[in-house]
């Protein structure tokens, strides 16, 4: 069992922010630390035991400040199990974010939308997911220090909280809409025939991770909401080749309405 504890000490030792939230930041998405006051990065190399970011548009740093007013910890850059790391060690922030004390939880990725009335740009609460992984972060010896054997997965995300969220950003002129994502380990890209078949059962966007997060989180009791910029239609859906640049520019396109909505998640 990892020693979470001494992460979590590590990381509050090198700042004198104490987080209330954590952010994790997809694809794209690591732009919001800009925004930030006070800010101060420690990068995941310098933190002994922790996993290193590989992918573009990740920069594999941790940046703690104020953001709304907020004290927070945001990961540039997180982890994905295509990446070759262990399945729990792409969850390992999640534990370390509990020992820090933190209660609730942004999750944030990019993802190629497979509900047709989604187009690029859309922000999705997810509101479910669906593992087509087949992995899951909690197979192996229960850690007892940290939640159930079984965890109840009925409610994915904190349904208060999306809609104070929803109310807020519909009244500041920003339309979130709802969506079931579903996990897939990539990183190849899906077909057409996948993106039909994940239609059938439900999906409305897809993407590599996220679902590990989420149930590390149910397991060790920390509320969260999760939000996916939709970069791209999933393959098939248009006559267009998928390409992971696209994916990081789309994310970057919408900017300023989700940095908005990251920003009211914070302040409800
Ligand atoms: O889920 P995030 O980290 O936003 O990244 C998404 O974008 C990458 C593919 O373009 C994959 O890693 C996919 O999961
Ligand atoms: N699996 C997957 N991940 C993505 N991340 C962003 N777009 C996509 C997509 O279309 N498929």
């Amino acid at each position: 069992m990892k020693d979470y504890k001494k992460l979590a000490k590590h990381l509050l030792e090198r700042t004198n922010v104490k987080p209330e939230f954590a952010l994790i930041l997809g694809s794209g998405l690591g732009y919001l630390t800009k925004y930030f006051e006070d800010s101060h990065a420690i990068s995941y190399s310098e933190l002994e035991g922790f996993p290193q970011s590989t992918v573009e548009g990740h920069a594999g740093r941790f940046v703690l400040g104020k953001f709304h007013g907020k004290n927070v910890i945001a990961m540039d850059g997180r982890f994905h199990y295509y990446e070759g790391h262990e399945i729990k060690d792409v969850v390992t922030p999640i534990y370390v974010f509990k020992e820090m004390g933190i209660s609730r939880l942004i999750i944030t990725n990019a993802a190629g939308g497979i509900n047709r009335s989604f187009e690029p740009g859309d922000i999705v609460a997810i509101t479910d997911i669906i593992n087509f992984a087949f992995r899951n972060p909690l197979i192996g010896p229960n850690d007892e220090r940290y939640g159930v054997r079984f965890p109840d997965m009925s409610k994915t995300i904190d349904f208060d909280w999306l809609e104070k969220v929803e109310k807020t950003a519909e009244s500041r002129g920003i339309k979130l809409k709802r969506g079931t994502y579903v996990w897939v380990t990539g990183p190849s890209y899906e077909t057409p025939a996948e993106i039909k078949a994940y239609e059938f059962s439900g999906a409305d966007m897809v993407g590599m991770s996220t679902v590990p997060e989420i149930i590390a989180a149910r397991h060790c009791g920390i509320n969260l909401i999760a939000f996916s910029c939709i970069t791209n239609m999933a393959s098939g859906i248009l006559d267009k080749k998928l390409v992971h640049e696209e994916v990081v520019q789309t994310a970057q396109r919408v900017k300023s309405a989700f940095s908005k909505v990251v920003g009211i998640a914070l302040e409800v």
